[in-house]
């Protein structure tokens, strides 16, 4: 839905429109695995609406709200589809009970339904929200808001044996793990860090560089904030692939993403394949922050994650000042919103 460039009233109907697709949006992009919602029963704490009261009434568990949520925006967006026949036939009866008020007094009417929609809306909107924190919980992620100021999902990329685990691990743990095994699909850690006296929580997620995981890694391009590509000084092969790379980010990742390249394994500096230099010029080439470091020996790997979050703030604080629409309305409560970076001002 477009409505980005016309400045509609904050209490409009296409404003609550919008809000509630925003909200699925951000839902849709948190739940990367929406099957960790099936067969959680729907209990809702914080409101105890008319829809709450349905959902428990017909049993549903959270994945069956999760879908009803985006087949509800893709109306929204799209217009309705044909209905099935009895569907049908109850919208007809309704439709012909309708007539009389609709000549007799269409602009009641359309009071009327304006505010069951605005209603509507704010709820589904709602129950977007409080599904996408109910996802966060179930994955262990969701903190009280006064934990940090920023959110940001960090992703690494890169071909197998480059180091991905191992820098994450420096990073998170402080430790280079003896005998690292190759990841399987995607792997993710946590860690909070303050920048001057910012705190800055920040997601990190390691991708598996063997190519027959490509097809699950790359559905976590879209929602990153930051990509680190990984390639490993001593290899050459690693350095080459990287214009492969390149061409996944461009399909898969949002085109407000961060992109830093990483030389890792520094510590090997006499079995070196590729130059510094080298390396350097492609990245400015493209556009990229170039690093080297050694997950071995800690070098710039602090640096690298905190480098990273500077900038990745710095944008937030952009984005929110060349999108001031995006404050939310009294009683909306604070949204986690990755792509968005999630200022809680
Ligand atoms: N010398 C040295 N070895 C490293 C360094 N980082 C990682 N390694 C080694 O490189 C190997 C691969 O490391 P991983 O962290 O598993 O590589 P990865 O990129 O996560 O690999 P996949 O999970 O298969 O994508 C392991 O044997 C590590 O011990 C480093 O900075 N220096």
């Amino acid at each position: 839905m477009q409505f980005a460039d016309a400045k509609f009233n904050r209490s409009s109907l296409l404003m609550a429109l919008r809000r509630y697709s925003s909200a699925v949006h951000n839902m849709e992009q948190t739940i990367l695995l929406p099957s960790l919602l099936r067969d959680v029963p729907y209990d809702d704490d914080d409101d105890d609406d008319a829809l709450d009261c349905e959902a428990a009434e017909n049993n549903k568990d959270l994945y069956e709200c999760y879908l009803q949520l985006k087949a509800i925006k893709i109306t929204v967006e799209s217009g309705l589809v044909p209905h099935d026949d009895a569907k049908g036939k109850s919208h007809a009866v309704l439709h012909k009970s309708l007539e009389p008020l609709l000549e007799a007094d269409p602009e009641a009417l359309f009071q009327f339904h304006l505010r069951g929609l605005f209603a509507v809306m704010a709820t589904l909107t709602k129950k977007s929200q409080s599904l996408t924190k109910k996802y966060l919980d179930i994955i262990g992620l969701r903190m009280s808001m006064e934990d940090y100021d920023y959110l940001f999902k960090i992703v690494l990329i890169g071909n197998a044996g480059v180091g991905k685990t191992c820098l994450v691990r420096r990073f998170t743990q402080g430790l280079f793990p003896p005998g690292q095994g190759a990841t399987i699909g995607v792997d993710f850690m946590i860690k909070t860090v303050e920048i001057k006296g910012v705190k800055v929580k920040l997601q990190i997620w390691d991708t598996a560089g063997q190519e027959r995981f490509r097809s699950i890694t790359q559905s976590y391009y879209r929602s990153a904030n930051a990509l680190i590509l990984t390639y490993d000084i001593t290899c050459e092969d690693s350095f080459r692939c990287l214009p492969e790379w390149l061409r996944e980010i461009e399909q898969y990742a949002n085109n407000q993403v961060v992109t830093i390249l990483v030389g890792n394994k520094i510590d090997l500096a006499d079995k070196r394949e590729v130059h510094r230099q080298r390396a350097e010029e492609f990245a400015e080439a493209q556009s990229m922050l170039y690093l080297e470091t050694s997950a071995k020996e800690s070098d710039n790997v602090e640096k690298l994650f905190l480098d990273l979050a500077c900038e990745l703030i710095r944008e937030a604080k952009q984005n929110t000042l060349d999108n001031n629409d995006s404050t939310p309305m009294p009683g909306e409560g604070k949204n986690i919103n990755y792509l968005g970076c999630c200022s809680m001002n």
